[in-house]
């Protein structure tokens, strides 16, 4: 049995811009659908988990970004899939993200507004640690943070945020 059939890396990005965090809601299939995770996929065989990130980003968000850092740790996913997250960030020039395939809502969020969306569970401590690596919370907000509005509804979740919070803070 070769490695890859024992486990396939998903690897997931923290993607910072301006102090604030990605957050891309899923919408497939059907039993994550809703839920909010960070964007990426999984690593094809003979890839380097640090590509195969700027690749899903391209693919997914239309996006131009670079792995960072890879924070420290891996979190198991429905078998045989382990998740592995790298900060990241956008090129100078990039386009916004926008939801191109598998996501139909995309936020950025600040840190007082990390636990406001239904992360999918296994994201929980991702996220968790990924956000104490970050030095999050740095003051500045680029064109391409600007792109996604945060605050206001959308087609997609007309009420805004306070429809995707959850009653629990896991962060506390
Ligand atoms: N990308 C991503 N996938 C996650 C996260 N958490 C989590 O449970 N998953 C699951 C969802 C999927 O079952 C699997 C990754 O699948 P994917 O659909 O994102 O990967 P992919 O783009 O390479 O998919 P595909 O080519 O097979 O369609 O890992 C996460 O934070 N990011």
């Amino acid at each position: 049995m070769t490695p890859r059939a024992d486990r396939i890396v998903v690897v997931g990005a923290a993607l910072f811009d301006g102090g604030r965090l990605l957050a891309a809601r899923r919408s497939a299939p059907a039993d994550l659908a809703g839920r909010w995770e960070l964007p990426g996929g999984k690593v094809e065989p003979g890839e380097r988990p640090e590509d195969a990130l700027a690749r899903e980003l391209r693919e997914e968000l239309g996006v131009d970004a670079e792995p960072v850092g890879r924070v420290p740790g891996e979190w198991p996913l429905r078998a045989p899939y382990v998740l592995r997250v790298w900060t990241a960030r956008l090129r100078p020039g990039s386009p916004a993200p926008r939801p191109l395939q598998d996501h139909d809502e995309l936020r950025w969020l600040t840190p007082d507004e990390i636990w406001d969306v239904a992360w999918l569970d296994q994201d929980v401590p991702a996220v968790r640690e990924a956000l104490a690596r970050s030095g999050a919370g740095l003051p500045g907000h680029t064109a391409a943070s600007r792109g996604v509005s945060n605050t206001q509804g959308t087609a997609s979740n007309p009420q805004g945020p306070a429809a995707a919070r959850q009653p629990r803070d896991p962060g506390s």
